[in-house]
């Protein structure tokens, strides 16, 4: 079993657990889950720089622990201060070490900026529990969904008001994948086989996707220098998060950053 695999099919009893413990009704009659969702893709589309989806990341499959000193309201909030668009929580809990719990305190923190829920959804029953944490927007991964459960999954988190990003790895799975039910395409530049990252997977996919898509490309990404290139290639957003989560200070690592986009030169992004 690949990692992908791996973490399904762990996701998949936990899905089984959570549906005794709460129904769907349970869910919808949480406080948040009323709660008027903010959209990623029109901030995203209206940019006119390239913008920052930070995440907090306690651990991962690929690096163990990366940071378990921080808390998630304040990193969450010192990324918004620093100018992140969006959010990205983990709440994966066994191979991420995330929970509903930091989804919570980071929303609680920040009412007014678009939240990820950064899991591994293959049920609709999560994307209830989305909502009611307070989510904006959810993420449906290509290599572990078929495409006709991306187009059902999709629909029913537009009904709940969730926004949907899609994510590839390769060609294949956009071509099979991609459709007017998805809001934001993103490029993951790690290969989960190998757990390498290589911003040409961002770079090839990038004329592959159609220009009506607002697209994102997606880990591994480090410096101002790659993301000018990759904003070139028509990527509005950027989702980053070992090179801030690995810092004592997220939220310093991600100014700093902000910083560097300014000084940069070469912010015209290329006609394709
Ligand atoms: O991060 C991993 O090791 C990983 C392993 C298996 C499946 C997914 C994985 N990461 C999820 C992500 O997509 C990243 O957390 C996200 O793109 C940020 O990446 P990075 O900036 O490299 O932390």
């Amino acid at each position: 079993m690949n990692i992908l695999e791996k973490i399904i099919a762990r996701k998949q009893i936990e899905i089984s657990e959570s549906k005794k413990h709460k129904s769907v009704s349970a869910l919808e009659n949480e406080s948040l889950f009323s709660r008027k969702t903010i959209s990623l893709a029109t901030a995203l589309r209206s940019a006119s720089s390239p913008q920052i989806i930070s995440e907090f990341k306690r651990k991962s499959p690929s690096k163990g622990i990366i940071n378990d000193q921080v808390l998630p309201e304040n990193v969450t909030s010192d990324y918004v201060n620093a100018g992140a668009v969006g959010l990205s929580v983990l709440t994966d809990t066994d191979f991420f070490g995330g929970s509903f719990d930091d989804f919570l305190k980071a929303r609680q923190a920040n009412p007014g900026i678009p939240m990820l829920r950064k899991d591994f959804i293959v049920d609709e029953y999560q994307l209830y529990e989305a909502k009611s944490i307070g989510a904006d927007i959810i993420l449906l991964i290509a290599a572990c969904l078929k495409p006709s459960e991306i187009a059902a999954l999709s629909q029913k988190a537009h009904q709940l008001g969730l926004e949907v990003l899609l994510e590839v790895h390769n060609a294949e799975e956009l071509e099979q994948s991609i459709g007017d039910h998805i809001d934001i395409v993103g490029v993951n530049n790690r290969n989960l086989k190998t757990f390498e990252t290589s911003i040409e997977t961002s770079v090839s996919l990038s004329e592959l996707i159609p220009a009506s898509f607002v697209k994102i490309s997606e880990s591994g990404l480090k410096d101002a220098d790659t993301i000018v290139k990759l904003y070139q290639h028509g990527y509005k957003g950027f989702l980053i998060g070992e090179t801030f989560m690995k810092t004592a200070n997220p939220g310093a690592a991600l100014a700093d950053l902000q910083q560097d986009l300014t000084q940069h030169s070469n912010l015209n992004p290329l006609v394709l």
